[in-house]
């Protein structure tokens, strides 16, 4: 479809769904008329992925660099690494400082890793239509996480609609809606009530805010969380549970997730965390878990995620 016919239908979708907000269906969103929460095949395992992988030779082993059998990367989930906001600033600053990545580069891997945990967690039915995934993406990083997610859950087998309320005018997010909208995925111009969205969407991704966040929640915000606390949809959080103190956690209005997808290493605010536990974000040197101490998972294999609960 064209850029001018998608935007059009766009522009339709997102009047059509304002004229309707009182009483309002999704059907003109959603004509597909099924029932989105059928249909997610149950987790084929809750156990991390096996290595899979052949042994290497000992001559192969001779030539391995010592980064894939660094102590800081461990097979041993238990005394893993939960990172003070501090630390996760600190992080963040080396890899865009002295290692020289870039944004851009970061937030494809972290979004990626998003896509996949949820096809691990949350696989799509094979004869079934996408499952409907609602984004709430907020105005920073973890924001721009979610848009990825979206591309990429679209290539998984997913249907992803956005809910983007904050939008910045930086190049990289403007290029992120953008690449979506080339994909047709479609963005909400506001957040249906809870009712709504447990009728239409077998999942919803919470990246509002990530590990800068700095509480209370803002007024802007306040009712978007509010209504996210009503979802019976289940939730996944991307790095850390929106409107939860980022090394406290929750408090008693804070949204539940299903799951949280932390990145690089978990939040110290994830440390009494119950629910289903994947680490991404595998960008992380040797030399840099080095310098902060980072206990982390070793990766097996090709994957991008490992199970942590
Ligand atoms: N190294 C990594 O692992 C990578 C992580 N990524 C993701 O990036 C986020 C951190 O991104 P950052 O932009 O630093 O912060 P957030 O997206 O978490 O939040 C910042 C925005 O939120 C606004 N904000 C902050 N507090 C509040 C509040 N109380 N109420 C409302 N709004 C709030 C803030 O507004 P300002 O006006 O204060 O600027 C920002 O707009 C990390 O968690 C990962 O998800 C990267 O994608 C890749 C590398
Ligand atoms: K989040």
């Amino acid at each position: 479809m064209s850029g001018i016919v998608s935007c059009s239908l766009r522009y339709f979708t997102a009047t059509a769904i304002r004229r309707r907000s009182s009483g309002l269906s999704l059907q003109t969103l959603f004509p597909s008329g099924a029932s989105l929460t059928s249909g997610l095949r149950a987790p084929t395992s809750s156990a991390p992925p096996s290595h899979g992988t052949p042994s290497p030779s000992p001559s192969l082993l001779s030539v391995m660099s010592t980064s894939s059998r660094n102590s800081s990367f461990s097979a041993d989930h238990s005394d893993i690494t939960y990172l003070t906001q501090e630390q996760a600033t600190n992080i963040d600053v080396e890899l865009f400082g002295d290692y020289g990545f870039t944004i851009d580069q970061l937030m494809e891997l972290a979004g990626l890793a998003v896509a996949t945990a949820i096809a691990k967690a949350y696989p799509p039915p094979s004869k079934a239509p996408p499952p409907k995934v609602l984004i709430c993406s907020g105005p920073g990083n973890n924001g721009g996480d979610g848009l990825v997610a979206a591309r990429h859950l679209k290539w998984f087998g997913y249907d992803p609609c956005i809910f983007y309320p904050k939008q910045t005018a930086k190049p990289i997010f403007a290029a992120l809606r953008r690449q979506c909208e080339e994909m047709e995925i479609s963005f909400m111009s506001f957040l249906p009530d809870a009712n709504l969205v447990d009728n239409n969407f077998t999942l919803a991704v919470d990246a509002l805010f990530g590990f800068g966040f700095k509480p209370p929640v803002r007024p802007e915000f306040v009712e978007v969380l509010q209504k996210m606390c009503r979802f019976k949809t289940p939730i996944v959080s991307v790095d850390v549970p929106s409107g939860w103190d980022v090394e406290t956690g929750p408090h008693q209005d804070s949204i539940k997730p299903d799951m949280v997808v932390s990145l690089t290493a978990p939040k110290k605010g994830m440390q009494n965390f119950h629910g289903k536990h994947y680490l991404g974000g595998r960008y992380i040197p040797d030399s840099l878990a080095a310098k902060f101490n980072l206990k982390l998972p070793r990766y097996p294999g090709t994957e991008l995620v490992v199970q942590l609960g």
